[in-house]
């Protein structure tokens, strides 16, 4: 026991009156609290502060766009095309990712299966992106007429996907539905949520009505293999847990409602990830030990260990390949209009290659990993310029709803963004939201970033990513006229298709920026996971950014 003139005086200071009356109490703990809460807006504000200060001399890019449309992936093409050094030495970090998002997909198989061994409908949250939404199927089955806005947006098909998540405090960058620019198809009925039914959210209809007998029938071994794979499951939510520790984001919070295997691997901008996989390659893998701390891994890399996820994954090879080749497994995605192929982070057709012991992720692994950013990541590069060293800093954003409110204070003190919106997506969902279209929820979020007042003088430069999607959808038959009304009688070709999204977005930027703006702006299409072709973007883009910069200081 310490003595009374052990105690700090401070303390001694700090402390409530003896005689403090429970009324008093309550008055005084809610005083602290308050300002408890003005200190961290202090500190938030100072912090900012200094970062503006500290990288004043480089050139600020800030990346926009919703979840999945290529920003993270943008980042990595500027670090491989003008920082290679750098990108070397990050190259074995991905190896879990891939790892992960390897077994990800074989999960999503698994929890399609158990659709036809259960009555409920399965949790599966993952592939909403890559399932089509089916208006006409969705509207007859529920009974719900998705009607249609004045401008051709259904009522489903709200805009609040923007209204809602954009940063309240300025007006100027809220969406308005009111003055849409491309008309829409009702994507999906309306959901009954139900917090205490999780397992009640409808799923997209299959394609096909299917009658008891059309359904695919399960055999012992797809059980067997079923059995044989679980360890895959069990690793994933063990790695997870220790990559995200503790961790009460939106991903954590669905998992709570779906099932604990449904997390999506994301990183948190205040974490060193790379750090964090370093740490667990050299620790023990131990999937009994799952809740266990990642700070306790000190230990060295035990090869015999079977819970380490290379052996896990070389063990369950074969078994991945069997289920990956059953041609029930993939009737039975089919009639779930699971199309994992577009699903970030496919890698089933490299089992393979990442099974050996010896696998280093290439290039083009690490573009196709998927990792989701979870708040604001800040990456400064020095990249050669026309032969000299030039001072970048980027700003990559979390694009999903819940993330958009930590965009604004980057607004004030960046010199361009690059907006990136997936046009393979007309056909597609919302994760946040299944009634919101996703290239409708891209062009709002453009519209509002037009809009705004405070990047009224910020360059943009649009990137209309994922051609390579949009081209293989149009060849497989999707019709763009079935999900974007306005589309009407053009040809469902790739030049029609991109000139149309193309115009539709040229001319929101022109209805909408301000017109005293001084910015610049620039359209290419990307297929931003293409290193070829995004060299020369990548460099006429920075070549542009840094001529408007000296323009505005005078100095061209
Ligand atoms: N096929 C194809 N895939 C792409 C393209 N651009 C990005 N991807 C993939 O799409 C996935 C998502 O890309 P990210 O860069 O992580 O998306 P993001 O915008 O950073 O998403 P959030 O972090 O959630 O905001 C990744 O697996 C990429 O490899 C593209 O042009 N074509
Ligand atoms: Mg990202």
């Amino acid at each position: 026991m310490r003595g009374t003139k052990d105690i700090d005086p401070l303390s001694l200071a700090m402390r409530p009156p003896a005689d403090e009356t429970s009324a008093e109490r309550v008055e005084r703990e809610a005083r602290e609290r308050e300002a408890k809460i003005i200190s961290a807006e202090i500190d938030a504000e100072i912090e900012m502060d200094r970062k503006q200060k500290k990288y004043d001399d480089s050139v600020k890019v800030l990346l926009l766009g919703q979840s999945e449309s290529g920003k993270s992936t943008t980042l990595k093409q500027f670090q491989l095309i003008f920082s290679a050094k750098e990108f070397e030495n990050e190259r074995i970090s991905w190896k879990l990712i891939i790892q992960l998002n390897l077994v990800r997909t074989v999960r999503i198989i698994l929890e399609q299966l158990s659709s036809l061994t259960t009555t409920r409908p399965i949790p599966f949250e993952d592939n909403k992106l890559s399932r089509t939404i089916h208006p006409l199927s969705h509207l007859n089955s529920s009974g719900m007429n998705g009607s249609t806005s004045s401008l051709g947006i259904s009522s489903q098909s709200s805009g609040r996907s923007s209204d809602s998540d954009l940063p309240s405090t300025s007006a100027s960058i809220t969406p308005s539905r009111s003055s849409h620019p491309m008309s829409f198809n009702s994507p999906v009925s309306p959901v009954q949520r139900s917090p205490t039914t999780p397992f009640s959210i409808p799923f997209p209809p299959p394609v096909l009505p299917v009658s008891p007998t059309e359904m695919p029938k399960l055999g012992d071994h797809h059980r067997t293999l079923r059995m044989r794979l679980l360890p895959l499951v069990h690793l994933e939510s063990s790695l997870l847990r220790r990559l995200n520790p503790s961790e009460e984001d939106e991903a954590t919070q669905r998992s709570a409602h779906w099932s604990t295997s449904g997390r999506e691997l994301f990183v948190r901008s205040s974490v060193n990830w790379k750090e964090k996989v370093a740490r667990l390659r050299n620790g023990t893998f131990d999937v009994r030990d799952s809740f266990a701390d990642v700070d306790d891994d000190d230990g060295f890399v035990d090869f015999d260990n079977p819970d380490d996820p290379n052996n896990v994954i070389q063990t369950c090879k074969e078994d991945m390949l069997a289920l990956w080749h059953d041609p029930v497994v993939r009737q039975v995605l089919r009639m779930g209009n699971v199309r994992l192929e577009e699903m970030p982070g496919f890698f089933l057709d490299d089992i393979e290659r990442i099974a050996s012991p010896s696998y280093i992720p290439s290039d083009d692994d690490i573009l196709k990993a998927r990792l989701k950013t979870v708040g604001v990541s800040e990456y400064e590069y020095t990249l050669m310029m026309s032969g000299q060293p030039t001072k970048w800093r980027f700003y990559d954003v979390g694009g999903s709803r819940t993330q958009r409110a930590a965009w604004q204070p980057y607004f004030t003190h960046v010199d361009a963004l690059i907006f990136l919106a997936p046009i393979s997506a007309f056909d597609q969902c919302l994760a946040e939201d299944w009634r919101v279209n996703r290239l409708e929820d891209s062009l709002l979020l453009f519209k509002s970033i037009c809009k705004s007042e405070l990047l009224k003088d910020v360059d943009i430069i649009l990137f209309l990513n994922k051609i390579d999607i949009l081209k293989a959808k149009l060849d497989s038959g999707i019709k763009v006229s079935k999900y974007v009304k306005s589309y009407g009688e053009r040809p469902n070709e790739y030049e029609a298709v991109s000139k149309f999204f193309r115009n539709k977005f040229a001319a929101v930027y022109r209805e909408y920026t301000p017109k005293s703006s001084k910015k610049l702006f620039y359209v290419h299409m990307t297929k931003v996971t293409a290193t070829d072709a995004m060299r020369g973007i990548l460099s006429s883009v920075c070549d542009a950014i840094l001529r408007s910069n000296l323009q505005l200081q005078g100095l061209a």
